[in-house]
């Protein structure tokens, strides 16, 4: 039977401007066609923190020239960040697999991640997006009740909430499709993260951290890997400091006890770790690799890359 993996894609793989994000697609979309040709079955999700920010400011900002101009929530943005993207993504894996003889659909879902409305994160926004502003608009933000953040030397942003990711929405069609062998982006940007009143799905105005989004994708489709690209080829402990230390392979009681330690970055690395213990200890048999895009065949194995068992 095939090896099911999850692949998160951070901020490298997807680059920040137009321009940036086609070129840099095409260098993920090989990492992705070196697993499919590997036997992996392969399913996808990716930051969006750069990419929401354009079309929010695009929107809200830019849009007010617009006689008929309405504002755009940012689960709205959220949805547009994850077609652009997937748009992209989707494209450069397709034409990279043809390129290699092989023959695959790859497809995004548009998906939507329920959070809890009591969501301690909702009362501490910590996700900072968009343009840097005056402190005129920064005022001006405040005053429709969003939160704002000062950044020394650079302006103000907006900041949003961060809250855990619940369900997957659309969890059946991404299962079937990755269980058809199809290659699949979903969870893009953490997913849209919404709250269920009901029946209905109403848009939270949130970012949902895309690698604990890839955490629940890796645990819901039972996959057996889960992939972390990012920046750096491992993770360290003591990070900055004389004794920084570089981890390779450890355990998960080990990663739990560097979490504790506080040795990783709150908005960065510990998300990816917290995604990872969590995934792996819902069933035996399991690791994720944390490492860098040019890394990923070496870290599958095991020559190099953070890898938690
Ligand atoms: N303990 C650590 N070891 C290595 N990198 C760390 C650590 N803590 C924080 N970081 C930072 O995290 C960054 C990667 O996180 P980020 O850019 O948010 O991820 P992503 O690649 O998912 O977009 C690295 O460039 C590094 O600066
Ligand atoms: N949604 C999310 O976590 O995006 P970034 O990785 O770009 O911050």
């Amino acid at each position: 039977m095939k090896k099911k993996v999850v692949v998160a894609l951070g901020h490298r793989a997807l680059g920040t401007t137009l321009p940036e994000q086609k070129e840099a697609v095409k260098r993920s979309a090989g990492m992705i066609a070196d697993l499919i040709e590997e036997g992996y079955q392969v399913a996808i999700t990716h930051s969006n923190a750069p990419q929401l920010g354009m079309i929010h400011t695009a929107l809200n900002e830019f849009g007010k020239s617009h006689t008929d101009y309405t504002q755009a929530p940012m689960s709205v943005c959220s949805a547009m960040s994850q077609g652009y993207i997937g748009y992209d993504l989707q494209n450069a894996i397709r034409t990279e697999l043809l390129d290699r003889g092989i023959f695959r659909t790859v497809s995004t879902i548009l998906t939507q991640v329920t959070v809890d409305p009591y969501d301690e994160a909702f009362y501490t926004p910590t996700k900072v997006l968009g343009r840097y502003m005056s402190a005129e608009d920064a005022a001006a933000e405040r005053k429709k009740g969003n939160y704002v953040v000062e950044e020394p030397g650079k302006g103000f942003r907006r900041v949003v909430s961060a809250p855990n990711p619940v369900s997957i929405v659309e969890i059946e069609a991404i299962k079937t499709l990755v269980n058809a062998d199809q290659v699949v982006i979903a969870c893009g940007g953490g997913g849209i993260p919404v709250l269920e009143q009901d029946h209905r799905l109403k848009g939270a105005s949130a970012v949902i951290e895309k690698d604990l989004a890839a955490g629940k994708l890796a645990e819901e489709l039972d996959a057996d890997e889960l992939i972390i690209l990012t920046s750096v080829e491992k993770v360290c402990i003591n990070l900055g400091k004389e004794n920084e230390e570089e981890l390779g392979e450890i355990t998960v009681e080990e990663a739990k006890q560097y979490m504790e330690e506080g040795h990783f970055g709150v908005y960065n690395m510990l998300p990816k770790f917290r995604a990872s213990v969590e995934f792996i200890e819902q069933r035996e048999g399991r690791e994720a690799i944390i490492t860098s895009y040019d890394k990923l065949m070496e870290g599958l194995k095991g020559k190099t890359g953070t890898i938690i068992r």
